[in-house]
Parts: structure tokens; C-alpha cells; sequence
């Protein structure tokens, strides 16, 4: 049994003092909620007063992006070992963001997951196509690839423990939501991917989430889904109310 992970990728959003109150507002609005993993993920200014604000909460911290290195000169990057001292668990890595404006790549993603793991950080792994592959055919083959390539070298229980965001470029943003039925069987082609590479119990136990334009009027048709365990939440998890009915889909 997987157990359903929602989780907030805030984005350049919110200062210190504004993380202070949404991460409050949400732990209070979500200490009932039961059966479901809730993370937020600041960025990293705000991550240590984040960090305070859930503190005896069921709430917990993720990163939105790592460097794989531990220290040294990289200026401008943030170590695993930092996340984790900031009170991290988990991190998202290689969001469409990331690949389309800072150019990242599969490679570059493989390296942060195994970085991720060697720091007990819970990656978050973002893949999905952008409307020209869609309409192209190839989402299965730029997915799968993704999956692929992203998890490359990792153990089988790497493979099981972590998350998998199947997040659709087209519908970020654009409030534009895969069709349930879609967003399901790209994500039944994810698990078959992890199935294939690491086997079937690995692929059971993976938690894969759909992400894009997520709203609290549209998570209970996703979460009802098969292949679909949770959401990675954009734009509306800036909001304690309207997260806060998202993790109660
Ligand atoms: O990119 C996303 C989450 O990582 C999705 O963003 P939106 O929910 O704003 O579409």
C-alpha cells in the first residue's frame, strides 16, 4: 500500500516572514488530515524559518533543486548536507524549469539523485513532455527515456523510495490539467518503466505523483486513479486553504 504524498513546490515564491505564516496556516489546517504525506518546499532563504514553522507538525521540508557535490567551490550552489542541516527530506530534482532554463539534463539528474541518496534526502524526480513532443507521439519515448536515464545505476530499493513527479510541461502553469485518464496512463508507463529496470516489487512500491494546474476541484479525480499516488502542487499551494483541501482530496 503507497501511501499518498502531497507535496508544495513553491516556486520563487515568499519571503522569510511570509513562509513563517503560510507554513503555519498549513500545519494547523492539516494536523487532521490523515493517511497522507504533506511537504512543503520553500526556496532555500526560507527553508531553516520553514523548518520552525512545522516543528511538531506532521508537515515536512523539502528542497526545489541540490548541487550532487558536498562542498567546494561552486558559487551559487546549495550541498545536499546543507538541505539536510536545514531540516530537509525530501528535494525536487530536474523539474521542466530547471531542464528548460538552466540546463539541466537526465545526466545532471542522475548525478543529484544519487547525491540525494548518498545524504538520506528523499528525491523527488520531475519528468514529462512538452506540447510539441505530445502532439509529436513521443511522450512515452521521452518519459520512459527520462525514467531511464535519471535513475540509471540506483539500487532497487533507491528505486522504490523515491518519488517520481510526472509533471506534463504544458499543463504547468497554464491551468491546463492532463485528463485524468491521461495523467494515469503515463504514470502506469512510469511504474512499467521502474518495473522493467528494477523490478516489480520496486515498482509497487514507488510513489509516482501527477503534477500541473493541480487544483482542490480537480485532486480527487487524479488521486482516484490506479498509477497515481499524489501531487506535486505549483501555484495553488501557495494558498494554506486551498493546499490545505488538496491534501484532503
Ligand atoms: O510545476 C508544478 C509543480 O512542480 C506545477 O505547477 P502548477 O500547479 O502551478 O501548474
Amino acid at each position: 500500500m503507497r501511501t499518498p504524498i502531497i507535496a508544495g513546490n513553491w516556486k520563487m515564491h515568499k519571503t522569510i516572514s511570509e513562509t513563517t505564516a503560510l507554513a503555519r496556516e498549513l500545519a494547523a489546517l492539516t494536523a487532521d488530515a490523515k493517511g497522507v504525506e504533506v511537504v512543503i518546499c520553500p526556496p532555500f532563504t526560507a527553508l531553516a524559518a520553514a523548518h520552525e514553522a512545522v516543528a511538531g507538525s506532521a508537515v515536512k521540508l523539502g528542497a526545489q533543486n541540490m548541487y550532487w557535490e558536498p562542498k567546494g567551490a561552486f558559487t551559487g550552489e546549495i550541498a545536499p548536507g546543507m538541505l539536510s542541516d536545514a531540516g530537509c527530506q525530501y528535494v525536487i530534482i530536474g523539474h521542466s524549469e530547471r531542464r528548460q532554463y538552466f540546463g539541466e539534463t537526465d545526466q545532471t539528474v542522475n548525478q543529484k539523485l544519487k547525491a540525494a541518496f548518498a545524504n538520506n534526502l528523499i528525491p523527488i524526480i520531475c519528468v514529462g513532455e512538452t506540447l510539441d513532443q505530445r502532439e509529436a507521439g513521443t511522450t512515452e519515448a521521452v518519459v520512459g527515456e527520462q525514467v531511464q536515464a535519471g535513475l540509471a545505476g540506483l539500487t532497487e530499493g533507491q528505486a522504490a523510495s523515491l518519488v517520481i513527479a510526472y509533471e506534463p510541461v504544458w499543463a504547468i502553469g497554464t491551468g491546463r490539467t492532463a485528463s485524468s485518464d491521461d495523467a494515469n496512463s503515463v504514470c502506469r508507463l512510469i511504474r512499467a518503466t521502474v518495473a522493467k529496470l528494477f523490478g516489480q516489487a520496486s515498482a509497487d512500491r514507488v510513489r509516482i505523483q501527477y503534477g500541473g494546474s493541480v487544483k482542490a476541484d480537480n485532486i480527487a479525480e487524479l488521486m482516484a486513479k490506479s498509477d497515481i499516488d499524489g501531487a506535486l502542487v505549483g501555484g495553488a499551494s501557495l494558498d494554506a486553504a486551498g493546499f490545505s483541501r488538496i491534501v484532503k482530496f
